[in-house]
C-alpha cells in the first residue's frame, strides 16, 4: 500500500540559509511517527512543509506526497482541499488555531460543514449543532453546550486545546500532525490531553506525526521515530530500537539528557 505521507529529499530554507536538508520519511495509514531533536533542529518546519504551510520567506524543494498529491509547489486551492480532508494539525498554542472573536461552537462548525460539502452532503443547522456537541463530547469537554457558546478567552488552556483538537477532528483527516500539543499546558492537563489524543488517533485509525521534546511521552505514543539534528535526519527506526540501542551519538545525548531530567525530578519527589 502506498504511504499516506511520503517525504523525499525535502529541503527548506531562505534564499540565504538551509534550515531543513534532504529529509526523507514516510508514514502509512494509521501509523504513528515521532519527530524528535533539540530545539531548532527543524521539526516544526518539516511538519509545516508537509502541509504546505511554510511561513512567508521560506521555500521547499524535494517531494512531499500527501494522500498521493504533490504538496511542494502546489497552488493554495489544492492545498486548502488537502488540509480540509487529508491532514489537520494541532499546535502548541491553541490560540493560534482559534479565532478570538468567534464562539467555540462556530469554530468547529465551519470545518464540519466544509468537510460535509466536500463529501457531497449538505447538513441542516440542527445536524451541524448535534455534530459539534458530539465532537465536544468526544474530546471530553465538560458541559459542551456552554463551551459551544463561549469565546476562546472564556475557556481554560486545556479546554481551548480540546476545542482545537475538535476542530482538527471535524475535517476527519487521515493524518493528524501534533506539534508540541501539550507544552503550553500545566502538567496534569498535559497528561489528560495526551491520553485523549492517543485514544482519538487509535479509535479513528488516523496516522499521527507527533512532535515532542518529552521522550518518554514519545516512546508511549508512537511506533517509529525520526531524529533530526540541525535540519538533517541522523537516525530513524522503531521507537523500541532507537530508544534502547541508539546508534548515533546525538541520539544518545538526547536520551541521556532526558534521563538526567527524569532523575532530577525523581530526586525532588
Ligand atoms: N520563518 C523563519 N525564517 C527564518 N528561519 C526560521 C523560520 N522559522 C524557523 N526558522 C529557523 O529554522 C530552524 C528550524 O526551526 P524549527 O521551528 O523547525 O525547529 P524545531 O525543531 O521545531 O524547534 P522547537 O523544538 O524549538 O520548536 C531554526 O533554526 C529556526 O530558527
Amino acid at each position: 500500500m502506498s504511504a499516506l505521507l511520503d517525504i523525499r529529499g525535502l529541503t527548506v530554507g531562505t534564499p540565504h540559509e538551509t534550515l531543513v536538508s534532504d529529509v526523507s520519511l514516510a508514514l502509512g495509514h494509521g501509523e504513528r511517527l515521532g519527530l524528535i531533536g533539540e530545539s531548532g533542529s527543524g521539526k516544526s518546519l518539516t511538519a509545516l512543509a508537509a502541509m504546505g504551510l511554510l511561513p512567508a520567506g521560506l521555500s521547499a524543494r524535494g517531494s512531499v506526497l500527501l494522500a498521493g498529491r504533490q504538496v511542494v509547489g502546489a497552488p493554495d486551492r489544492e492545498l486548502d482541499a488537502l488540509r480540509g480532508t487529508a491532514v489537520a494539525a494541532v499546535f502548541q498554542e491553541p490560540l493560534t488555531a482559534l479565532d478570538p472573536l468567534m464562539r467555540a461552537g462556530r469554530q468547529v462548525a465551519e470545518p464540519l460543514v466544509r468537510r460535509a460539502r466536500r463529501d457531497g452532503r449538505a447538513l441542516s443547522a440542527s445536524e451541524v449543532n448535534r455534530a459539534v456537541i458530539d465532537l465536544f463530547e468526544d474530546v471530553a469537554l465538560p458541559d459542551p453546550l456552554r463551551i459551544a457558546r463561549a469565546y476562546p478567552h472564556e475557556l481554560s488552556g486545556g479546554q481551548r486545546q480540546r476545542v482545537a483538537i475538535a476542530m482538527a477532528l471535524a475535517c476527519r483527516p487521515s493524518l493528524l500532525i501534533a506539534d508540541e500539543p501539550t507544552t503550553a499546558l500545566d502538567v496534569t492537563t498535559q497528561a489528560e490531553i495526551l491520553v485523549l489524543l492517543d485514544r482519538l488517533v487509535r479509535e479513528r485509525n488516523m496516522a499521527l506525526l507527533f512532535i515532542s521534546h518529552d521522550l518518554p511521552v514519545v516512546a508511549n505514543t508512537v511506533e517509529r521515530v525520526v531524529v533530526l539534528r540541525r535540519g538533517e535526519v541522523v537516525e530513524a527506526g522503531p521507537v523500541a530500537d532507537v530508544f534502547t540501542r541508539p546508534r548515533h551519538d546525538y541520539t544518545k545525548s538526547l536520551l541521556a539528557a532526558a534521563r538526567k531530567l527524569d532523575d532530577a525530578l525523581e530526586g525532588r519527589r
